[in-house]
């Protein structure tokens, strides 16, 4: 058996990042998937877009989908204002385990509430078990096929006000197509693609970022 990519990242962070310092993780994990192996994060460029979106809005509250090893936790917690709270999602227990221990080397743990578990069973569950009245900014970076089922169960749990910012990672690839058609048609959102690349690659991906507007 050996070690996971995962795992792999995580020691490339204990020995390359300094402890409490979120953006020697940030750095120290894209240059590993840079040049030593590829792994689904956010990444650098796109990365960069999902800073300034996080920055102008200046959430209370936010639902991270799809943590993966934390790299896009450790990006968004970083940013956010003190007495702030991050609750992120993960379906996959060893990406959990891994995603834990690079929040915590990043000092971060204290903003991040990591949950396990699919965003179907999670998402009703937000309000009674987390005392979550509304998310300010939802970072959609689950299952593709995930995130028009989800945002729709969002608004029938009463989780968006008007003004929520959702931001969807990889609406070109690996693509969000059923997504991106309830976005832009629905009257209740205002939406906008930012073109980047898919992290660590040339090929093109980008963001949507849709406003609820109640
Ligand atoms: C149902 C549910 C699910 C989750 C959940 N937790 N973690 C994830 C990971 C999902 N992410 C991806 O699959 C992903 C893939 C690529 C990719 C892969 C291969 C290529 F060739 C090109 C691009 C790139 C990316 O940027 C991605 O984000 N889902 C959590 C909770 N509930
Ligand atoms: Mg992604």
């Amino acid at each position: 058996t050996g070690t996971s990519r995962p795992q792999r990242m995580l020691k490339a962070v204990q020995k390359n990042a300094t402890k409490g310092d979120p953006q020697s993780v940030i750095s120290a994990i894209d240059y590993y998937c840079r040049h030593k192996e590829w792994a689904m994060n956010v990444g650098d460029d796109k990365g960069l877009i999902l800073d300034s979106v996080l920055m102008e809005v200046n959430p209370s509250t936010v639902l991270e989908l799809g943590t993966y090893c934390g790299y896009s936790t450790v990006r968004i917690a970083r940013l956010m204002s003190p007495g702030s709270k991050l609750i992120t999602v993960e379906f996959n227990p060893a990406f959990a385990e891994v995603a834990r221990q690079i929040i915590a080397y990043a000092g971060l743990q204290d903003k991040v509430t990591l949950v396990e578990g699919s965003s179907g069973d999670l998402i009703p569950k937000m309000k009674e078990r987390f005392g979550i009245k509304y998310f300010d900014f939802v970072f959609l970076d689950h299952w593709k096929d995930s995130y028009a089922p989800d945002t729709k169960l969002l608004e029938d749990c009463g989780l968006l006000k008007k003004g929520t910012v959702l931001l969807a990672d990889n609406v070109i690839c690996p693509g969000a197509p059923e997504y991106l058609k309830y976005v832009r048609n629905s009257p209740r959102y205002e939406s906008r693609y930012y073109k980047s690349n898919l992290e660590y690659t040339k090929a093109e991906d980008g963001l949507e970022k849709s406003v609820f507007l109640g």
